[in-house]
């Protein structure tokens, strides 16, 4: 049967992967990564750049097990080719019982995590809720006070915690998503734009829950994110996508010094942009 192997070296392996969404609505199957190969070593940090719909999400969400979590069946990754394996497990068919083992340990925070937050449920039991769906017995105690540090590092009070999400800014909602997602530690974090509508005095506390998680637990990272100061603190490598291919690759000061690719110079160019306006808005 197959089990995942926490500590493989590399955590994730990917070798001219390709994946579509079916075909739906008279149309034809849609192919939205294409040949895509990389991998991530053990303890790494990735960032995952390139324009919107260049498949960053589609390739996230299957790295994660969750491709064929979407209810309608047209929204369902399908693998289309290639290999990729997650902790030395093969994606390819993933079982219901291997995907299930597998996303134990794999983390995945979802594009706008922060809006699809549980409404009837408070905030300190949206954060147990990852626990108590896998097991009846946790030490609510320890667990009490790992979320009171993480709370107290996205600055939100310990109030916020008897609070519903319709009761709190989408900030505060999205600073909730992330912490959510690590409270089953995951040995492996892929996180998608984890800053995404945190204004930029709180971004940099999204940074620094992920700098204490990373250093805490030295788990393997792969981040969908534009935020320079999330790139400057965290990422060593990074992979750019363009129309579901990959364009460019490599270490973050060196591929965007020596960008060879049109599309990596010109996303180069607008991430110091935004880092200069950042500046210019303190
Ligand atoms: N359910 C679906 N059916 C068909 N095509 C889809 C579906 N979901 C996404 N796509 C298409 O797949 C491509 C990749 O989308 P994806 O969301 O992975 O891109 P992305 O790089 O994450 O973009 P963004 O930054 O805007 O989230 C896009 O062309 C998108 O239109």
């Amino acid at each position: 049967m197959a089990y995942p192997v926490i500590d493989a070296d590399p955590v994730v392996s990917v070798s001219d992967l390709s994946l579509s969404y079916p075909a739906h609505a008279g149309g034809r199957a849609f192919q939205a990564v294409e040949g895509v190969s990389f991998e991530l070593p053990r303890g790494g940090i990735t960032a995952l750049l390139g324009e919107s719909g260049s498949g960053k999400s589609t390739l996230a969400k299957f790295l994660a097990g969750r491709g064929s979590e979407a209810g309608q069946k047209a929204a369902r990754v399908k693998f289309a080719g290639g290999e990729a394996r997650v902790m030395d497990l093969s994606m390819r068919r993933l079982g219901r019982r291997a995907r299930a083992r597998l996303t134990a340990y794999v983390g995945h925070l979802a594009q706008d995590a922060g809006a699809t937050l549980t409404p009837e449920l408070n905030v300190g039991d949206i954060l147990f809720e990852p626990i108590a769906e896998r097991s009846k017995r946790f030490d609510r105690e320890e667990l009490g006070e790992r979320i009171a540090e993480m709370m107290d590092i996205v600055a939100l009070p310990l109030s916020k915690l008897q609070e519903y999400p319709y009761e709190l800014s989408k900030g505060q909602r999205q600073r909730i998503a992330v912490m959510r997602s690590l409270m089953l530690d995951p040995a492996l974090l892929i996180a998608d734009e984890p800053t995404l509508g945190v204004d930029a005095n709180n971004r940099p506390r999204i940074v620094e829950l992920l700098k204490w998680y990373r250093e805490r637990t030295g788990a393997s990272m792969i981040l969908i994110s534009h935020d320079i100061g999330m790139l400057e603190a965290l990422v060593q490598d990074v992979l750019v996508m363009q129309q579901g291919r990959l364009v460019g690759e490599g270490d973050i000061n060196e591929i965007f010094r020596n960008a060879d690719h049109g599309y990596v110079q010109l996303l180069a160019q607008a991430l110091r942009a935004t880092a200069y306006d950042e500046i210019a808005d303190e």
